[in-house]
């Protein structure tokens, strides 16, 4: 397995997926920024008021002053408590509809992948989705409000100025040691929240394939072969991430003590400014105050940018998803109400991505509407690929696909599947209930039908016998249900709402010969005036097609009525 880096190192810049879900807040972080700059002149009015104390009140003991004052500061201090919970609660807000809005708009991406351009395992995929928490943590986080107090570094300096002075040159001089070792950490924060992100993603791709294949590792005995991955995983992951955190904490740490720098600077520097007449107590202690004010606004930048080196990278992951082409036209799509099902491949030439191989070749079939057509073939025919062209998984490099003589890319990919009911090789159960996995929460499947779906495909037989019936709760896969119920639910799923297509591959595989023929005469009816498209290995399922197709290396083999073809590979040589 590949530790593929999905995470490209160099970073791109914001777009607009991201941009649009923050516009639509604007109103809200424009309060945020009100409230932060009311805190921040609160801030100053607590120097001043201190000031005041020192020089005014000390000297001369004016209790009524100091009531007066104390009285002053109390209401303004009330107010800033309000207005930081205030400011918390809005910074919330807009994070949880940034995160509702870009976390609907990634899951819709998501399902609409092209699966030709699909990169990465589902573990790595997992790990993607995994980082829409990353944007909404920055979001929804307080230390995105440092940015409103940058602007007051310079209004708390000409404060700082008016009050003290020269002093004002210590955290002038101070502020650019720290914007340096802001700047010169944060390319490599980023390069380094990449590359362990990519150890994440990494680690994530070996749990998910380990745990969603539990029954297998520990039979087959790879759980030796798991656990040196996973190990190597963590290290890889664990390297980088404690490089991450060290550039991060020197980072944060160069400004914490900038900050206490600069108090000192301030209160030295005052003592000489006191000596000199220059200044008053008082004024050097607003200033000492103003100056950790002046300088903090940049230790709260430093955690922002680890913070913003993160989100960059969760950013660029999911901007990579969001960038993968989806499906459907590029124009207005056709939305089909109910298709007849004709199904024709005119001059189809089909190569996966990565393949050396073509998997079709100049493939040229017709079948009409209400055809039932069975294709039999060897292992790795391409039989499996027919059934996903035709549904639109993957798309042809030549020729055309249509369906009712439309180009299926021309169709809405929904309303094209949705005319097909479909039991695809890999019995794929979701967790939920059975009734959930059966109507699928599609409108016109009501009880009913989903009963009828049910007694044709043999699922009703045994939900009969099961305590919860049609309430079952499955786990994850349809784990609770063994591999031919599975298959039975599945194909009462592709019946449900009688769709014009259906398109059955190794439908019965993990039937017993008994169950599979009462399904079968089940089917004669149901599949009668259906254009029935049938993969299968088994003979017994034959009695289901009108017309059988044998397909052998990508390319029609021989094509007839059922008899016709039964007889010809029960001729000696003559089978395919
Ligand atoms: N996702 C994929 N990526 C790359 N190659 C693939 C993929 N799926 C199938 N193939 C290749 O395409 C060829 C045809 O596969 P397909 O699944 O269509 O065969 P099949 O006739 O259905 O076989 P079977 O009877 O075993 O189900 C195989 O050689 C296989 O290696």
């Amino acid at each position: 397995m590949s530790n593929e880096k999905l995470v490209p190192e160099k970073q791109p810049r914001f777009a607009s997926w991201l941009a649009e879900p923050m516009f639509r807040n604007k109103h809200i972080y424009l309060k945020v920024a009100l409230a932060a700059a009311m805190i921040n002149v609160f801030g100053l009015i607590v120097s001043l008021f201190t000031m005041t104390v020192y020089d005014r009140v000390v000297p001369n003991l004016a209790f009524d002053s100091l009531t007066a004052l104390a009285i002053g500061v109390g209401i303004v201090l009330v107010f800033d408590f309000m207005l930081r919970i205030l400011r918390a609660y809005f910074v919330d807000i807009a994070g949880a509809d940034i995160d509702r809005q870009i976390g609907d708009n990634v899951f819709e991406r998501l399902m609409r992948i092209r699966m030709d351009m699909k990169r990465g395992s589902t573990g790595q995929m997992t790990g993607m989705m995994r980082e829409l928490e990353t944007l909404r943590d920055f979001f929804a986080s307080a230390s995105i409000t440092a940015v409103v107090d940058v602007p007051f570094i310079a209004i708390t300096l000409i404060f700082i100025g008016a009050i003290g002075g020269p002093i004002v040159w210590v955290p002038i001089v101070i502020i650019p040691f720290v914007i340096v070792a802001g700047w010169a950490t944060h390319p490599a924060l980023d390069r380094l929240a990449a590359k362990s992100m990519n150890g994440g993603l990494f680690k994530q791709s070996v749990l998910v394939e380990s745990i969603s294949s539990l029954e297998m590792v520990k039979t087959s005995g790879a759980a030796g072969l798991m656990r040196k991955r996973w190990l190597n995983a963590i290290d890889e992951h664990s390297d980088s991430s404690l490089r991450q955190r060290l550039v991060s904490t020197i980072a944060v740490t160069i400004a914490t003590s900038a900050n206490s720098i600069a108090y000192i600077g301030v209160v030295i520097v005052g003592v000489f400014l006191i000596a000199e007449r220059e200044m008053t107590t008082g004024a050097l202690v607003a200033c000492s105050i103003l100056a950790g004010r002046a300088v903090q606004p940049l230790t709260q930048i430093a955690t922002l940018l680890s913070r913003i080196s993160a989100t960059r990278t969760a950013y660029a992951q999911i901007n990579g998803l969001m960038s993968i082409p989806s499906e459907g036209p590029l124009g207005e799509p056709l939305h089909p109400a109910r298709l007849n099902g004709r199904i024709e491949l005119r001059g189809v030439d089909f190569k996966y991505p990565g393949a050396t191989e073509k998997t079709l070749e100049d493939f040229n079939l017709t079948i009409e509407p209400g055809q039932r057509v069975a294709f039999i073939g060897r292992v790795g025919s391409g039989k499996s690929t027919l059934a996903r062209l035709m549904l639109g998984l993957y798309q042809p490099q030549e020729g055309l696909v249509m369906i009712d003589g439309t180009d299926i890319r021309q169709f809405d990919t929904l309303g094209l599947r949705a005319n097909i009911g479909t039991a695809l090789q890999e019995t794929v159960l979701l967790s939920g209930t059975v009734r959930e996995n059966i109507a699928l929460d599609r409108p016109h499947i009501d009880d009913t039908e989903m009963l009828r779906a049910s007694e044709i495909s043999g699922a009703h037989s045994f939900m009969g016998q099961i305590t919860n019936g049609y309430d079952l709760k499955l786990a994850d896969r349809g784990e609770g249900l063994s591999g031919g119920q599975r298959q039975s639910i599945t194909l009462a799923r592709a019946l449900a709402g009688g769709p014009p297509i259906l398109i059955f591959d190794e439908p019965t595989s993990a039937m017993d010969s008994q169950t599979e023929n009462q399904l079968i005469d089940r089917l004669v009816d149901e599949t009668k005036g259906k254009t029935l498209v049938l993969i299968t290995h088994r003979t017994g399922l034959l009695r289901l097609a009108d017309r059988i197709v044998i397909v052998d290396k990508g390319k029609v083999a021989a094509d007839g009525p059922r008899e016709q073809i039964l007889a010809q590979l029960q001729r000696p040589r003559a089978a395919a």
